[in-house]
């Protein structure tokens, strides 16, 4: 076993790797990447590289079916499911190369195609080198979590890592769990002519507000998606055609291809933690808000970290982790501005507190403006009016925004902005927004803020009357 020592050594090529090893050795660090799957991780080949380009080409289909409105003859698209498959698989070769063994090494950064493991506090083995590193840092990721359900093993089932292979149609699709990945997946398949059944335990889209959910909920069940909740799943069993969801009530759906979308389990299994003395749970690495582990040489970012799971939080991770480990500064990371969008259409985006989350924690100091999709404009025209803007404000800064609607996961971002740079809502209000856009919704509801101590103060008419007297 030949021996490399570096200042880094990151476990995982996905997005919090990826960003961390670009960032470091663009910085005058000597990194070493271990990656034993494929370079981009799952954002990249499972995630949300793959669901995007599907619900893109769901979108055109969708389109062809919508027109009537508009004065445009609705029709029946013809999918090809294999050429969407072929489109999917376009999409990932174009972004590959970004994340490739080939960039990588270009930038400097040693890439070791294994799988790693610790086998002492201060060494991992891979690929047959032993890796002793300054530092270390985790970025293994997440793989679809597979529950215990009786029948589980007697039947076939896709997950993320298998569905966007599939290239004959699914006649009925079955998704258990109604998350992100389940309801994306749904709206996609059924769009594409699949007949979709979501069987979720508890409430769909559960982690976002409720009223913001139920506008996506009542879309997706109005296009035709079948949406069972508080249906926790108790059996599993082959048939002749396919699968059969056993619900706990004792009610039973049948299909052709069931999915299984009820989250994610963090990929530790492989790394021998306990030889390198780092502390962990099922939820993922013990960390610090400075994402150290209990071996304060080791590190963790991303899905690995325990904590919220998406690609930009992973990139997020990787500068924290970046300022930390390069300069010795003292960097810590906070969650109260990271966004997070569900590109159902309409779309459901997040950042910040919820309406829920802010009155616990804020109580009357709390007020929660609103402004809904069909007083604007640009909704009306292109017939996009379902949805609102909720904006929950404390002593006249944001805590939190929800948006659902058209455009939500593009529309957060002024309000993470907002939240991240502490500015006031008279910042937001007093933007000028170009005419006629969806993002003037921000604008109004950042207005309806001021209106009621503008428009229905006693004190405000006094002055104008007074001023108004003696103007010249
Ligand atoms: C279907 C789906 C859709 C999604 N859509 C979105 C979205 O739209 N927006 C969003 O922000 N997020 C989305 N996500 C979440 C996002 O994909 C993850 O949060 C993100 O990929 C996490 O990045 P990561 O770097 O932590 O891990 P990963 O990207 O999972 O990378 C981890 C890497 O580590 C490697 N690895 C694991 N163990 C070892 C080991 N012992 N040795 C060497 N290598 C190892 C793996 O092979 C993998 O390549 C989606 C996820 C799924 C499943
Ligand atoms: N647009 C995005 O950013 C995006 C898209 C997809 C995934 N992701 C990331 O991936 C993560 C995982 O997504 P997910 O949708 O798999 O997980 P999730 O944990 O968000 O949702 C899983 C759902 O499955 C339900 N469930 C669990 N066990 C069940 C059972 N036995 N029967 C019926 N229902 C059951 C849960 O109640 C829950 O609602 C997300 O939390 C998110 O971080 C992000």
């Amino acid at each position: 076993m030949d021996r490399i020592k570096t200042d880094i050594c990151i476990i995982g090529g996905g997005s919090g790797g990826l960003s961390l090893a670009a960032g470091a050795v663009q910085m005058g660090a000597k990194v070493v990447l271990v990656e034993g799957g494929e370079m981009g991780g799952d954002c990249l080949n499972a995630g949300c590289v793959p669901s995007k380009a599907l619900i893109a080409a769901a979108k055109h289909a969708h389109a062809m079916t919508s027109g009537a409105p508009f004065g445009v003859a609705p029709m029946q698209p013809q999918v090809d499911f294999a050429a969407v498959k072929d489109h999917v698989d376009r999409v990932i070769a174009a972004i590959a190369p970004l994340d490739s063994v080939e960039r990588f090494t270009g930038l400097g950064v040693r890439v070791v195609q294994a799988w790693g493991r610790f086998i002492s506090p201060t060494e991992l083995e891979a690929g047959g080198h032993v890796i002793t590193a300054r530092r270390f840092v985790i970025a293994t990721g997440s793989r679809p979590f597979v529950p215990p359900i009786p029948g589980v093993e007697d039947v076939p089932y896709l997950t993320n890592e298998t569905i966007f292979a599939l290239r004959d149609k699914p006649e009925h699709l079955i998704i258990i769990g109604g998350g992100p990945i389940g309801m994306e997946m749904a709206q996609a398949h059924h769009r594409l002519g699949c007949r979709v059944t979501v069987i979720e335990g508890a409430k769909a889209l559960g982690r976002d507000d409720p009223e913001m959910a139920a506008v996506v909920l009542a879309r997706l069940r109005a296009e035709g998606v079948q949406i069972i909740e508080d249906a926790p799943v108790s059996g599993l069993a082959r048939t002749e055609t396919g699968v059969e969801v056993s619900i706990k009530d004792g009610r039973s759906v049948t299909g052709s291809h069931l999915l299984m979308a009820v989250g994610r389990q963090v990929a530790l299994d492989k790394l021998n933690l306990e030889a390198a003395g780092v502390a962990h749970t099922r939820r993922g690495v013990t960390v610090g808000a400075d994402l150290r582990s209990s071996n304060r040489r080791i590190y963790a970012v991303g899905d690995a970290a325990g904590g919220l799971q998406f690609t930009h939080m992973a990139g997020y991770h990787a500068g924290v982790a970046i300022r930390s480990i390069l300069f010795g500064l003292q960097s810590k990371m906070k969650t109260s501005h990271i966004p997070w969008a569900t590109y159902t259409d309409p779309e459901l985006a997040q950042v910040g507190m919820t309406e829920a989350e802010a009155k616990k924690a804020h109580g009357a100091a709390l007020t929660v403006v609103r402004h809904a999709y069909h007083h604007n404009d640009r909704a009306q025209a292109e017939g996009k009016t379902e949805g609102l803007i909720k904006v929950m404000v404390v002593k006249g800064r944001p805590v939190g925004a929800s948006i659902a609607g058209a455009q939500a996961g593009e529309l957060i971002g002024l309000w993470a902005l907002a939240i991240s740079a502490g500015l006031k809502m008279s910042a937001v209000a007093g933007m000028v927004a170009p005419y006629p856009t969806l993002g003037e919704v921000s604008k109004r509801a950042a207005g309806a803020y001021f209106s009621p101590k503008l428009f229905d103060n006693p004190m405000v008419k006094r002055v104008v009357g007074l001023v108004q007297r003696y103007l010249p």
